[in-house]
């Protein structure tokens, strides 16, 4: 520390000695200015000079020795306490690691608690953070592994990673996760585990519940409560130190730095539409379900280069000329007589052109006739959302359900939340379509697995969103499976 506290000084006489050239060697030490400085740049012999420093010339040395070193600082005195105690200064050392800025304040400030763990002490206001505290804390935050198995692909990863380091195709490897059961949820893991090369005892795991695509009846509840019972044992009985389970629309929410709206899911076989208050999915609102997907979208891409015989070698080409060439249409009439064509390279099978194909594929989104399909249109779907939300009146603010989000892979359409928050805004009356954004998916198909990794470096991860085993099996013998339904 004393070196660098050197290197800063002498850093600092060189910028003094920049700024007034001849002032330097002729300054007596009796001048007020010369007071806070030695006589000759080379003059390092006591560091009690530094006293006399200026308070930001001293805030900025802490801010050059680093965390470290700024927190053993405090132990030399009163007044090196109270600099190195500076909320700015930890706010300074926050903002040069991992993550970004806007993400830590939102985590640290609105998911400081999981609400459904602990709904008392969930709060959704700004309280006065601690950025000293949250540095420390957040730096012994353990890593954790995040696995989002969606129905259509899985993404799993470490959350001190940026992204998800593994993907695959859940249905062709798995089946369909969403019916549980204990030996397929422990194969799933463990070949997940596998692939990581993780012992399962390690760390902690968030797993990214699957969207319940029913309201709140008995047997939703009941399948609910099944499956996230079933995953705690599989986890625990392999050992897994803690688990946090949360839903992949409230992950998306958060990714989008929101803890109330509606989460506009394009899944891969359905569309559900759900609404979050606090972080709460609010099942006795409705979760609206439109039955098409990706799936949908590229299955009717397939049948329109059909139509036009271009030929392809698989789904999975399909698939990529969806996402390089299709769009959403702001006005799908007058979209029809504009000259569209593009193409885009398919690595091993050459190029490809399309014209109308390219928003007529996610046009079934807002005219499911179009593609044969007897569904809701989306924005209509969406607005039943709205008016249930506005006409539930349980809240004071009425405002909460006026942010939509969107997620999932096929929400990155180009010109999707455009085209739905007009739709809204035609569809709805007034004084509920006043003020609904349309935000486009924050992470496109990683939404919910950012939101998983937020959590995992909030400050009080281990504590407020983890249910540790030991607890679980005292819980379970004590109460009996029942008592999960609340987590
Ligand atoms: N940029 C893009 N444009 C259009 N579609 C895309 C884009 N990126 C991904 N997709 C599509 O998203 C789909 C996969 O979405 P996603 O990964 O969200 O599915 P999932 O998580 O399995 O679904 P679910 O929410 O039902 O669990 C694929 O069909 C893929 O083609």
């Amino acid at each position: 520390m004393a070196v660098l506290l050197r290197k800063v000084w002498g850093s600092v006489i060189a910028r003094a000695a920049a700024a007034q050239p001849d002032a330097l060697p002729r300054q007596a030490s009796s001048s007020p200015r010369r007071r806070t400085a030695p006589a000759q740049a080379g003059d390092y012999g006591s560091l009690g000079a530094l006293d006399a420093l200026p308070i930001d010339v001293l805030a900025q040395i802490l801010r050059l020795l680093g965390p470290a070193d700024a927190a053993r600082s405090s132990a030399v005195c009163r007044t090196w306490r109270l600099l190195a105690s500076d909320n700015g200064l930890w706010a300074f050392f926050l903002r040069l690691g991992p993550d970004p800025w806007e993400l830590v304040v939102f985590a640290e400030t609105h998911l400081a608690a999981c609400p459904a763990l602990h709904p008392g002490l969930y709060y959704d206001s700004s309280p006065q953070l601690s950025f000293k505290q949250i540095y420390g804390r957040r730096a012994v935050v353990p890593g954790s592994i995040i696995v989002d198995g969606g129905s259509g692909y899985c993404k799993y990863g470490w959350s001190k990673y940026a992204a998800p380091s593994g993907r695959c195709a859940t249905f062709l490897e798995f089946g369909n996760i969403e019916s549980p059961m204990y030996a397929r949820l422990r194969h799933f893991l463990s070949t997940i585990y596998t692939r990581m090369q993780v012992k399962p005892s390690t760390q902690p795991i968030i797993i990214v519940l699957p969207l319940c695509h029913s309201d709140d009846t008995e047997s939703a509840r009941a399948s609910r409560k099944q499956y996230k019972e079933t995953l705690y044992s599989v986890l625990f009985d392999m050992n897994v130190p803690a688990v946090c389970a949360v839903d992949q629309a409230v992950l998306a929410l958060y990714a989008a730095k929101r803890t109330s709206g509606i989460v506009v899911n394009i899944g891969f076989n359905v569309t559900s539409i759900v609404p979050i208050f606090q972080g709460m999915v609010m099942h006795e609102i409705g979760v609206e379900t439109v039955g098409q997907g990706a799936l949908k979208l590229t299955g009717f891409l397939k049948e329109l280069m059909q139509q036009r015989n271009i030929s392809f070698e698989s789904l999975y080409t399909v698939r990529t000329i969806k996402e390089k060439l299709c769009y959403v249409a702001a006005d799908y009439e007058a979209e029809l007589r504009k000259d569209t064509q593009a193409s885009c390279e398919v690595d091993g099978e050459g190029w490809f052109t399309l014209s109308e194909e390219r928003f007529k594929t996610a046009e079934i989104l807002f005219q499911p006739q179009i593609g044969g399909v007897r569904a809701m249109g989306l924005h209509k779907a969406v607005s039943l959302c709205l008016d249930h939300c506005y006409n539930s009146e349980v809240f004071g603010d009425d405002s909460w359900y006026k942010t939509v989000v969107l997620s999932g892979g096929s929400a990155c359409l180009p010109g999707l939340s455009e085209r739905l928050e007009k739709e809204l805004h035609e569809l709805l009356p007034a004084h509920i379509s006043e003020g609904i954004r349309v935000l486009p998916p924050p992470f496109c198909t990683d939404s919910a697995w950012f939101g998983a990794k937020m959590i995992s470096n909030v400050s009080t991860f281990t504590e407020a969103w983890c249910v540790k085993k030991k607890q679980f099996r005292q819980k379970t013998r004590r109460n009996g499976p029942s008592f999960v339904n609340v987590w």
